[in-house]
């Protein structure tokens, strides 16, 4: 793939915690927990990074965005170096650089009703004309994740788990965004509902042409949304390649204990074919 191709791309990066001097006493060393990663994400590609507890995949994400800072390495967006954009530049990027989060219920201000919650993100970046065209947008949105228009008035408590990751899709896929970081964001449901938002989330990246990163810790969730696959190990890419030639013939023996390490069944590939359930039970 040549680099017009990617839409994001990191070379060689690192990251170390702590490493800024302290205000006052000694320099702080830091722990480097990124040792020069090479990644790429194509234009309508979905990539997934995977590994043990702790191997970076969290940090490499929030790097790729800026939100973290990389002591060293370069990334590009869409052409454009960012590594070290000042943060008054890198604010117009952030919309087309969405991030959905594993618990919903800390990203989603849980006294706002929903409808404020996707309303107002429209209104803040000018992508509706006035409130009834973000309220239009809205209901329509709604509607493409499965969910009923009464949700609109609840607060983010009233819904079920399941409801509430497809009010973070919904809001992330309402900004209009080029690519969209999604960690562990099933990981807190159970598995016929990890299949359904899973399988919501691939027919809106496919119908966006979304770019999207997919970190999580769990090889059959990968193996459900990705095309390609970095396997992560102590902070440096152990394996990186089509998810199909990863999952079936490993090239490395820490891929394969990874892979040997699967409850299985965990995402019954049928059920990404299944009808999403209009009603959930709302979380106890
Ligand atoms: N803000 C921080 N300050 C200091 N150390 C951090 C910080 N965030 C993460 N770390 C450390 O960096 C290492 C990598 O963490 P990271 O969260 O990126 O890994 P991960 O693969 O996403 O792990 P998990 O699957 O448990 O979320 C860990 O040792 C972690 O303790």
């Amino acid at each position: 793939m040549s680099v017009s191709d990617n839409l994001l791309s990191g070379k060689g990066i690192e990251v170390t915690y702590g490493a800024k001097p302290h205000l006052f006493g000694p320099p702080g060393h830091g722990i480097k927990v990124l040792h020069g990663v090479d990644i790429d994400i194509g234009r309508g590609e979905t990539v997934g990074i995977v590994g043990e507890s702790g191997s970076g995949k969290t940090t490499l994400g929030r790097a790729l965005l800026r939100l973290v800072d990389v002591t060293a390495g370069a990334i590009h967006f869409d052409g454009k170096d960012i590594t070290r954009l000042p943060a008054t530049d890198i604010r117009p990027l952030r919309r087309r650089m969405q991030m959905i989060f594993q618990d919903p219920m800390a990203s989603l201000n849980p006294r706002h009703t929903i409808r404020r919650i996707l309303v107002e993100p429209l209104l803040l970046h000018r992508l509706a004309s006035d409130r009834k065209d973000a309220e239009r947008r809205v209901a329509k949105i709604l509607e493409r994740v499965t969910l009923p228009q009464a949700c609109l008035d609840r607060n983010p408590h009233e819904l079920s788990g399941g409801q509430r990751q497809r009010i973070g899709i919904a809001r992330a896929a309402l900004l209009k965004p080029d690519f969209v970081l999604a960690d562990e964001i099933v990981s807190g449901l159970d598995v016929s509902t990890q299949a359904q938002v899973l399988n919501l989330l691939k027919e809106l990246s496919r119908d966006l042409g979304l770019s999207m990163a997919f970190i999580s810790h769990d090889l059959s969730v990968i193996r459900a949304v990705c095309d390609r696959v970095y396997v992560l190990r102590h902070g440096r890419v152990e394996e990186e390649g089509d998810c199909e030639r990863v999952f079936t013939a490993p090239a490395s023996a820490y891929t394969r204990m990874l892979l040997d390490a699967i409850p299985l069944p965990e995402i019954d590939p049928k059920w990404l074919g299944r009808e999403s359930l209009m009603e959930e039970a709302p979380a106890a």
